[in-house]
């Protein structure tokens, strides 16, 4: 088992595909569809911004996890996966924030 608590919640989302939706958040989310993935992420994105704006920083921390979680099982539903996004932010590194918006 992997020491990283990403790439294990990723195992799990993966494992989860398939399942009983009764059984599972996951599997529930997977059986409504690419649609409501995304609308769930945006949804947890507006939470975030709105915990951003709390007085207490640390509000942002479960917020940023439910993101992360959602983001997660959009990435699986569209066959990609946590290495896509390392690799992407690999190939920016070292290049300015600047360059990179002008290369997508
Ligand atoms: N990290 C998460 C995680 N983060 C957030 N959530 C769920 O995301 C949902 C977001 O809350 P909301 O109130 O917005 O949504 P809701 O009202 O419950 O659901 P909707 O009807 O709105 O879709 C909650 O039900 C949370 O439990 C997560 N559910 C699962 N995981 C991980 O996924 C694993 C597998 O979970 P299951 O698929 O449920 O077995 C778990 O062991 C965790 O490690």
């Amino acid at each position: 088992m992997t020491d990283d608590v990403l790439d294990r919640l990723q195992s799990t989302i993966i494992a989860r595909r398939g399942d009983d939706p009764a059984s599972s958040y996951t599997a529930s989310l997977f059986a409504r569809g690419r649609g409501r993935i995304a609308q769930k992420l945006g949804e947890e994105a507006v939470e975030t911004v709105i915990a951003a704006c709390s007085p207490d920083p640390k509000a942002i921390v479960p917020e940023a996890a439910d993101v992360l979680y959602h983001l997660m099982v959009l990435l699986a539903d569209a066959g990609l996966s946590l290495a896509d996004v390392r690799a992407e932010l690999e190939r920016r590194e070292g290049t300015s924030g600047h360059d990179e918006k002008r290369s997508r």
